[in-house]
């Protein structure tokens, strides 16, 4: 993609090769170092980097923040934006959902960390708009791929490192140390101080969490009708409300408070008050009936879908749930084993099978549970909804984990509308 900058000796900017010409920069980044010839063979007007463009795009006007960790990016991500918001702040977001500003979608969905050159040119308009805040989820992999080279971050946050995306990164470990790497440098940084995987440069770190002594401690809470948490800041006492539900969102929220305290400086018991306006995000712990109780969730690793589970566990849980194809396959087994643990009944389907063969990523989730033979196997997602919503009974609740506010289903390169939210509207209509 050209970008067009006013005022410069060159009229274009781009980080793709192909699109280099006589008026036109090749921005040289970590991921299309291997295509400088091209862009020099093309006739590129100049080569130049991250930091001398950073600039260009106003990205030292305004405050970045940078959300990383295996789950709970997007709902911390939005809890800060929301909460900036209602204090009258203008601000930003860029995630999983799209992109952002002051309560409008601009863009939908695409990548969670989009490449580089989008990122700044979302950073322009957020500037253009008169934000003074930038939020965004930055993925393990934009951290490999370098996608937010050249941003200086107002605030890094670490909400915590589970298993994902090992098909990309190969070894825990590798997963664990590159999450880590995006916090080796002395910037500001938000750590959730319960994950026992975090390593951090210490200089300019801030801490939260339940469990440890932190900055912000949560020292005690309660999950009945929504979440309470008081927070503990240097010997004050602060207390949040939220309607949410889980215990992970009491870290996600918590993560959420000391991170817009922490960039605005506004007292933090109006920063609490604000917590109550977030409603959450959709596709995330969404109920979609009261009666009977139909709730979809985006768990998509072993510790999303524990997590929920938990988070549910005085009810009688039949879960439906699949594993996305061309991604980590490790991930499957233990996904199989947490809802064989959790639930009462369990619907194996398909999720986004992509270019793979859905019984078989059924069969690497059946690989890791301990009475396979036990579990419903459906790879028709709407046909095994429907038989959980079917095979329901007195106060048991039907768990849909993996998709959330996905729309599509996709099955090797073709995306099929589907809406799990939509299709159990459907299916309890017709009963
Ligand atoms: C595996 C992966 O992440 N691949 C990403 C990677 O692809 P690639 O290395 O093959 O890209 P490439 O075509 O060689 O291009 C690399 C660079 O060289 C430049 N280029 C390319 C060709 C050329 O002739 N000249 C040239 O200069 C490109 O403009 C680009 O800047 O770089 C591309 C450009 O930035 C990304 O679009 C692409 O994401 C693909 C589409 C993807 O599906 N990524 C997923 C797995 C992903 O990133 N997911 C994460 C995590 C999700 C989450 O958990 O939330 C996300 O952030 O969404
Ligand atoms: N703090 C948390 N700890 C563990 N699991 C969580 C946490 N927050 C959310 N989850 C689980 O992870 C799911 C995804 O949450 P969210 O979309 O906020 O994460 P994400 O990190 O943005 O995910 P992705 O990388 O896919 O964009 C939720 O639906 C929930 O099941
Ligand atoms: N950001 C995650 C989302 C996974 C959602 C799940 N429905 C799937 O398709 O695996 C990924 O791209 O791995
Ligand atoms: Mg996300």
């Amino acid at each position: 993609m050209k970008i067009a900058l006013p005022d410069q000796p060159f009229r274009f900017v781009t980080e793709n090769s192909a699109e280099c010409d006589a008026e036109t920069a090749f921005v040289l980044t970590g991921l299309n170092r291997r295509y400088l010839d091209d862009a020099k063979a093309r006739g590129a007007h100049s080569i130049i980097s991250p930091a001398d463009v950073a600039p260009l795009f106003g990205l030292d006007r305004i405050n970045v923040i940078g959300i990383t960790g295996t789950n709970g990016k997007t709902t911390t991500a939005s809890a800060i934006y929301s909460i900036l918001l209602d204090l009258g702040h203008k601000a930003a977001m860029q995630g999983t959902r799209g992109f952002f500003m002051n309560d409008t979608v601009v863009e939908g969905k695409s990548l969670t960390t989009p490449t580089l050159l989008e990122t700044y040119r979302h950073i322009y308009q957020a500037v253009a708009a008169g934000c003074e805040y930038f939020v965004m989820e930055v993925s393990s992999h934009a951290i490999v791929q370098a996608r937010a080279e050249g941003i200086d971050f107002a605030l890094k946050i670490l909400t915590n490192i589970t298993q994902d995306h090992l098909d990309y990164h190969e070894t825990l470990e590798e997963y664990v140390r590159v999450k880590n790497s995006f916090f080796a440098d002395e910037g500001k940084k938000l750590i959730n101080k319960d994950e026992a995987k975090a390593d951090f440069n210490i200089k300019n770190a801030f801490t939260y969490g339940a469990e440890n002594p932190a900055t912000y401690k949560v020292v005690a809470y309660s999950l009945n009708d929504g979440i309470s948490a008081v927070v503990q800041h240097f010997g004050k006492i602060h207390t949040f409300h939220s309607p949410m539900h889980g215990f992970f969102n009491v870290y996600n929220l918590t993560a959420a408070v000391a991170a817009v305290h922490l960039v605005t400086g506004d007292d933090l018991e109006a920063v609490c008050d604000a917590v109550g306006g977030f409603a959450g995000v959709s596709g995330r712990m969404e109920v979609v009936s009261e009666s009977p109780l139909v709730i979809v969730d985006f768990a998509h690793t072993p510790d999303g879908m524990a997590q929920v589970l938990n988070a549910l566990k005085e009810k009688e849980m039949l879960v439906v749930f699949g594993a996305g194809g061309d991604r980590d396959r490790s991930k499957r087994p233990l996904m199989g084993r947490v809802a064989e643990n959790l639930a009462k009944k369990v619907f194996v389907t398909s999720d986004n099978p992509r270019s793979e063969d859905p019984d078989a990523i059924i069969a690497d989730i059946l690989g890791g549970m301990t009475y396979p033979e036990k579990a419903v196997v459906e790879p028709n997602r709407k046909a095994a909804i429907a038989m959980a919503l079917s095979a329901r009974s007195g106060d048991e609740v039907v768990v849909v984990l993996g998709k959330g506010d996905e729309q599509y289903q996709i099955i090797y390169d073709k995306q099929f509308p589907f809406d799990d939210r939509e299709v159990i509207r459907s299916l309890l209509s017709e009963v």
